[in-house]
């Protein structure tokens, strides 16, 4: 199973720069979480503080006991083994063939023989759906291929945490859909723990479980799906929606002026009426049930008389409509203040 991450407030800074504060989240094991955000607000800089690469000068990372802040760089290089990493460009070297690129980290950080590197190779090339492709350099094939071989060398290590930067950018919404089973049927497979950070609002309403959002330097929100795609807050709205109307403008934040006039219009032209919640996938046919999905029900059960009216109703409805009746809340085990 995948590992928990937990986030405690987390603040990062480049010289005067401050980039978000007071980031406190917890990514639950094996789950498939998404970070959201208008661009520049800080969400790469996030994936590289939760593996140590940049130190945020406030707060702390626990992943198994360890914090990837404060923790000597020693014990920090060997948490990092424990992620599997996915890049926005899938990150690969382009003199070397797919197949070297992805026995890449299992040659480096391994002692394994050919043969058996070979079996793992081969393996994860089967699971993102690149056999046949393996001889080619990188520069032979499409993007949505670099971008599969990316992930293939994240999962050669068997990561318990997988960090994918934008996994869409780039790609046709075709192989977007592709790209958004695949992470579902990745999970279902391994129980890694995922996050994923993407603008793409498809990915966001199908694959997560839980969803957050960075702006203007705070996480505004962090929760179980359904706590998002049915806010009201705003910038989360606005964001979901893919509309002008709202706090976030193309330079990231809007001028007063131009707030104060879009709050002067009329109602109708901002409202859109309730949106509506796509299922969330499911993993392909002959693939096992993700096993996050009934200890999701079970955290979210718990939680379920502090979130919102229109979540709340919105995962009742959820998990009657599931094929088990919900699970419901034990008593006192209603957590704090975070979902
Ligand atoms: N090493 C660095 N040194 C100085 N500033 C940096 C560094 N890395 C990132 N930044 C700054 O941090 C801010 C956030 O960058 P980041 O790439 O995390 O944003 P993002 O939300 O991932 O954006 P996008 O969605 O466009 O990829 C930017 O202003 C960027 O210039």
């Amino acid at each position: 199973m995948g590992i928990e991450v937990v986030v405690e407030g987390l603040t990062k800074s480049f010289g005067e720069q401050r980039i978000w504060q007071d980031v406190t989240l917890t990514l639950p094991a094996g789950e498939v979480s998404v970070m959201l955000g208008p661009s520049g607000t800080g969400k790469t800089v996030f994936l590289k503080s939760l593996i140590g690469l940049l130190k945020p000068e406030e707060g702390r990372v626990l992943i198994d006991g360890v914090d990837m802040v404060n923790s000597p760089e020693r014990d920090i290089y060997e948490t990092r083994k424990l992620f599997g990493l996915m890049f926005q460009d899938g990150a690969l070297f382009g003199s070397m063939s797919l197949y070297d690129n992805i026995a890449f980290p299992l040659r480096e950080h391994t002692r394994k023989k050919e043969s058996e590197i070979r079996r793992i190779v081969m393996e994860r090339i089967e699971v993102v759906g690149l056999l046949g492709a393996e001889g080619k350099l990188p520069g032979e094939i499409s993007g949505g291929m670099r971008k599969r071989a990316g992930l293939a060398r994240a999962l050669v290590l068997d990561p318990q945490i997988i960090l994918c930067d934008e996994p869409d950018s780039g790609l046709d919404p075709v192989r977007t859909a592709y790209l958004s089973q695949l992470l579902i049927d990745l999970n279902a497979r391994i129980d890694a723990t995922m996050l994923i950070v993407t603008h793409n609002l498809d990915i966001a309403a199908t694959v997560p479980d839980n969803m957050g959002m960075l702006f203007r330097r705070e996480l505004v929100t962090f929760g179980p799906r359904e706590v998002l795609l049915t806010s009201e807050e705003p910038v989360v709205a606005q964001f979901l929606g893919g509309r002008r109307e709202g706090p976030i403008g193309m330079s990231e934040e809007k001028d007063a002026a131009t707030l104060a006039a879009e709050a002067a219009a009329p109602r109708s032209a901002t409202e859109r009426g309730p949106r509506e919640i796509v299922p969330q996938l499911e993993p392909s046919p002959g693939l096992p049930e993700r096993r996050a999905v009934t200890r999701r029900r079970q955290r979210v059960m718990n939680m379920i008389d502090q979130v919102p009216p229109a979540a709340r109703s919105a995962i009742l409805r959820t998990y009657a409509t599931s094929d088990s009746a919900p699970t419901l809340p034990l008593p006192g085990t209603a957590g704090s203040g975070t979902w």
